[in-house]
């Protein structure tokens, strides 16, 4: 525990239901500084509701949600988000730097310019995910995994504490995932990270935990996850799965 003195993120069994169909139950869970925390679990498993709850998109039915130890909406100047990458309109005409500027814009009125300090930090941002030679690039003619990376930019501009990404490489081959983790990895080094995957078997030599979400969450230490583990995961039997980390 000593690596991760405090908690920035305090789920308390908290329930969230859509309309009638109930997304989450019960969740209790409690995310360390400096972490990097794996999301995983079956599709519709509640997983992208977990970050809006954690962004105050959406608020809980019952339970609590705090985030360095404020409301989600207050804390939410601290976070970073990436988007599925389906999700985010590629046909936008607007370059790769514009992209990345809005990441800034949080700190700024609306009405005004960026900043020559805007436009250092969105080129830092582009160096460091290794898409800088794009700056000038209408972000449609990007690839799969360009995109991908200047969305990061776009989220490393807003000088994030901690970094949700919500499948991050879900458009991208094998060998681009691995350089896309091993900049997590980087990142890590000064913030907290979560991130959504399906590929269990791959994130775990990169996080430090893998929470498993199917309605209900069940938690593992990277060191602690065993092939029967990732077979009752990914079997829909999780809740079959008796161990003590319900709440950390
Ligand atoms: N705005 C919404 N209105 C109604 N139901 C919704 C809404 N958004 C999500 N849902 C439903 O809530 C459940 C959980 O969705 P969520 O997107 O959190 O799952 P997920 O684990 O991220 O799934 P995936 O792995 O497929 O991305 C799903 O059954 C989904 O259909």
């Amino acid at each position: 525990m000593g690596r991760f003195p405090k908690s920035i993120i305090e789920f308390d069994r908290v329930s969230f239901r859509y309309q009638s169909v109930p997304v989450l139950e019960n969740i209790t869970l409690a995310v360390r500084e400096g972490e990097f925390l794996g999301l995983v679990g079956p599709n519709g498993g509640g997983k992208s509701t977990l970050l809006k709850l954690i962004m105050g998109l959406i608020s809980p039915d019952s339970g609590s949600v705090r985030v360095y130890g404020t409301t989600p909406k207050k804390a939410r100047s601290r976070l970073g988000y990436v988007p599925q990458f389906a999700r985010f309109p590629s046909d936008f005409p607007i370059t790769v730097e514009e992209t990345v500027l809005m990441g800034r814009l949080k700190q700024r009125r609306i009405w005004q310019r960026y900043s020559a300090e805007d436009k250092k930090i969105a080129h830092k941002s582009l160096e460091e995910t290794g898409v800088a030679e794009f700056a000038d690039r209408p972000i449609d003619q990007l690839s799969g995994g360009q995109l991908q990376r200047v969305l990061i930019a776009r989220a490393l501009a807003s000088e994030p504490e901690l970094l949700l990404l919500d499948e991050p490489t879900a458009s991208v081959d094998s060998h681009q995932e691995k350089g896309v983790f091993d900049l997590f990895k980087e990142l890590n080094k000064r913030m907290s990270i979560i991130v959504i995957s399906h590929d269990i078997g791959f994130i775990t030599d990169y996080v430090d935990r893998v929470a498993c979400l199917n309605k209900e969450i069940l938690c593992h230490e990277t060191h602690a996850i065993t092939p029967d583990i990732i077979d009752q995961m990914y079997g829909g039997h999780v809740h079959a799965i008796h161990h003590h980390s319900h709440a950390i």
